[in-house]
């Protein structure tokens, strides 16, 4: 969005300097984790946009922050159908599975050198993928079955952290952006707590939280759910190349202003991998959110094509998944629940 017409009304350029300064400091406070203005300065200046957005509605552009408020609830969610599938992951849960798995990447691509992979965090959220068009957020679908899922762009234009128009130069004419939508654990015991407070039901755990909230009809019932989003994969680019690794990706996406978790790495070999699942393994407990493992991806996208895909889950990539610590609290939960 490019500095107002010459001449336009006061209004109109007032609107506009609230707008980039209210979606700045979204972007700080979502995105970058570091609040940059006190709520209530930020409230006031929110308000200040909504009444000029009254006063004036062709003022309410698709990404002006007071979208994110929420809308009348839909009827139902249409069907979207993925132009690029989202694939599932094969897993893998012992030291000699990821042995397996390095020594299976090596052979595919013919090469005695220690292959370079991309590692990072499995979030136990849902997989979304966003559309945007010349930098504008178009669409947001769920994953579905990996060809067709549910249109939530309604749900998920109140996702703080999730920009309703990208950052900066390198804008594609179209970008599907592929990630996570998850909620904090933090944030999962306020709602909880506000379930129990107004005798609601509560959820069982973050992950069935942050899909209740997205599967709502009434996005001002999202609206009110803190949600997350971390990005982690590309389907449809168009008007720019690829970039030629994962991690430039990432690199990428972050200057766009898309939400990228600090916690990746690029390493190399099976002793790479499995110094990385330990250290987060360490970690787990204090991480601000739930994940149930790490996915390691090979980095160089060229080698990622030339290994391609087994049935529905890419040979370049791997989930390395933690042993399932908390199966027994989630059948005590389920039984409370149906009790
Ligand atoms: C690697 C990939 C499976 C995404 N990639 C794809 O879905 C994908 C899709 C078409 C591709 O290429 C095709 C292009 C055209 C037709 C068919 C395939 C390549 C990758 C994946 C899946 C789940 C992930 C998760 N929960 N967490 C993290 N951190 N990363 C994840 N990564």
């Amino acid at each position: 969005a490019g500095p107002p017409p010459v001449g336009a009304a006061d209004w109109l350029v007032r609107a506009h300097a609230l707008r980039d300064e209210l979606n700045r400091h979204n972007h700080a406070y979502y995105v970058l984790d570091e609040p940059s203005i006190p709520d209530a300065e930020y409230d006031r200046l929110f308000q200040e946009l909504q009444a000029l957005e009254t006063a004036h509605p062709e003022l309410a552009t698709p990404d002006s922050p007071t979208q994110r408020v929420g809308g009348a609830p839909l009827p139902q969610f249409d069907p979207v159908r993925h132009d690029i599938p989202m694939l599932s992951l094969g897993n893998g849960f012992s030291d000699e599975d990821i042995e397996a798995f390095d020594k299976r990447v090596m052979d595919g691509l013919e090469t005695l050198q220690e292959v370079r992979y991309a590692a990072e965090l499995k979030f136990d959220g849902l997989a979304i993928s966003l559309r945007y068009v010349d930098g504008l957020l178009v669409q947001a679908a769920t994953r579905g079955d990996g060809t067709t899922g549910e249109n939530v762009t309604a749900n998920i234009r109140t996702v703080r952290a999730i920009p309703l128009r990208l950052h900066g130069t390198k804008i594609p004419t179209v970008l599907d952006v592929r990630g996570e939508v998850l909620m904090y654990k933090q944030d999962f015991a306020r709602l909880n707590q506000r379930q129990r407070d107004a005798g609601q039901k509560e959820f069982a755990n973050p992950r069935n939280a942050a899909a209740g909230s997205l599967r709502q009809l009434d996005s001002r019932i999202t609206a009110q759910r803190t949600l997350r989003f971390f990005a982690y994969g590309i389907g449809v680019l168009e008007g720019m190349d690829m970039p030629a690794s994962h991690s430039a990706l990432l690199d990428w996406y972050q200057e766009l202003g898309l939400p990228v978790c600090k916690e990746r790495a690029v390493v190399t070999g099976a002793a790479g991998l499995l110094a990385f699942f330990r250290g987060i393994g360490e970690k787990r407990e204090q991480l601000p959110y739930e994940i149930d493992g790490v996915v390691y991806k090979v980095d160089r996208l060229d080698q990622q094509k030339h290994l391609g895909f087994v049935s529905r889950a890419p040979r370049f990539a791997l989930a390395h998944k933690f042993p399932a610590q908390e199966a027994l609290t989630q059948v005590l939960e389920i039984e409370v629940q149906v009790g």
